[in-house]
């Protein structure tokens, strides 16, 4: 079990912090902390506060991704998707939403708009090299094996 900290940020006391909405989901999800309500008018794009920062063990990274259900209702996405929250990074967690749908839609405070999922990053060392091993797929690639 890993430990994750989250810090509220002034101003968001009634916002809820992230949380699972069943007791097997894998994302938690992230709630708008913005003010007034905020129009995404189609094809528009907007960066939206998530209301906390948060710390966790340095082998995680967080994964922002979005919701399906805003997805398919309303075009509404994670124009980065998935967003990356590093172990590192003591900001404000925000979400880059996109509206992908033919309708503008408003992002109203509290609501639910993304979910963060928790991964292991594996520790990893790099070498530069002057020959890659072999292998029987060598450089074929984009469809190389069919459809
Ligand atoms: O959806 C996102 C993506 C990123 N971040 C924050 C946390 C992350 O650790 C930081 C940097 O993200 P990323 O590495 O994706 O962006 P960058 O363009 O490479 O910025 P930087 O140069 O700061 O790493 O921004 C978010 O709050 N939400
Ligand atoms: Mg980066």
């Amino acid at each position: 079990m890993y430990q994750v900290l989250f810090k509220r940020l002034a101003g968001n006391e009634d916002v809820n912090l992230p949380q699972k909405m069943s007791e097997l989901a894998a994302g938690f999800d992230l709630h708008a902390a913005v003010q007034e309500p905020v129009i995404l008018a189609p094809g528009e794009r907007k960066l939206i506060p998530a209301g906390f920062a948060m710390a966790m063990p340095g082998e995680l990274e967080a994964q922002i991704r979005p919701r399906s259900g805003l997805a398919y209702k309303h075009g509404i996405t994670c124009l980065n998707s998935p967003g990356t929250i590093d172990a590192d990074y003591r900001g404000e967690v925000k979400v880059l939403l996109v509206n992908l749908g033919q309708e503008p839609f408003a992002i109203t405070r509290g609501e639910r708009i993304a979910q963060m999922v928790f991964q292991v990053v594996p520790a990893v060392s790099i070498a530069e090299c002057d020959e890659l091993p072999d292998t029987v797929r060598g450089e074929g690639g984009f469809g190389h094996t069919g459809v």
